[in-house]
């Protein structure tokens, strides 16, 4: 896989800093739908530092999704690059960006992202094993306790609440310490406690040195956050820095 040249990573919005992990540069994403060209992304830069916590807000539609679905692979950009941990990983096949997804990237979904037919010890050695890791039983359990879901190992998703797939989900996206952090609504669906406890992990994952980018309005989540980018039709209206300037 082909490292990225100094030229690239000349780009976001803090250009020379040292211990950014993840830069897009100038995304546009559009969508053509009952006979309309929707802009949803229109040149869209950002760089994300080890250590920081970005929320991405803005209103339903503004394209907080489809930012973080580029940012981690999971979809092409129609234009601009994203670099993952020092890899290019737009403009490639899906092979190619599943395999830096796995290394260098978790994931946490509003929804969850467990397999339900797999127990949750399962789940996480699965991603671990994805992501050309291995986790032994006891750092699955000593993993499961640090989110607080000590004993849940060989329980099912569906036997889990809310906030403890919440909390489940992020021990598999945390799983082999991958440097960036995407999560996507990831408390919208959680009553007020179990909010808190994944802002705090999240919180907690980005002290220990993790990029993580978070999608949301809710100002309960921003109020945690490092900066706060804020998207309107598509662009970026807003930067509010919060936290201290590393
Ligand atoms: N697959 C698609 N096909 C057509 N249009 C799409 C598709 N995905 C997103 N869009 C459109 O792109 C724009 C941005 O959508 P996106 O889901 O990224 O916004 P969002 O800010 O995440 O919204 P929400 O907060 O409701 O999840 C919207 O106008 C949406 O309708």
């Amino acid at each position: 896989m082909s490292r990225v040249g100094a030229l690239d990573t000349n780009c976001g919005d803090q250009p020379g800093a040292a211990a950014q992990v993840l830069t897009a540069h100038r995304l546009f994403r559009f969508y053509r739908a009952a006979g309309e060209e929707i802009f949803a992304l229109v040149g869209v830069s950002l760089s994300v530092d080890a250590g920081e916590l970005v929320a991405v807000a803005g209103p339903s539609g503004s394209g907080k999704s489809t930012l973080l679905a580029l940012l981690g692979g999971l979809d092409e950009p129609d234009g601009g690059s994203v670099v993952v941990d020092g890899l290019v990983i737009s403009h490639r096949p899906e092979t190619e960006r599943a395999a830096i997804r796995a290394r260098s990237v978790g994931i946490l979904f509003q929804y969850g992202n467990l397999l339900d037919h797999l127990t949750v010890g399962q789940n996480m050695r699965l991603a671990a094993r994805l992501s050309g890791t291995t986790v032994a039983p006891p750092d699955v359990s000593g993993r499961l306790a640090q989110v607080g879901m000590a004993g849940t190992e060989n329980m099912l998703p569906r036997q889990l609440s809310g906030g403890q797939a919440a909390r489940a989900g992020l021990a598999v996206a945390l799983v082999n310490d991958p440097p960036v952090v995407l999560a996507d609504e990831p408390t919208a669906e959680l009553d007020s406690g179990s909010e808190r406890q994944v802002l705090g992990l999240l919180r907690l994952a980005a002290d220990g040195g993790t990029a993580v980018v978070i999608a949301s309005h809710s100002p309960r989540v921003l109020a945690v956050c490092d900066r706060v980018v804020h998207l309107a039709d598509g662009q970026i209206s807003r930067i509010d820095q919060l936290g201290e300037v590393r």
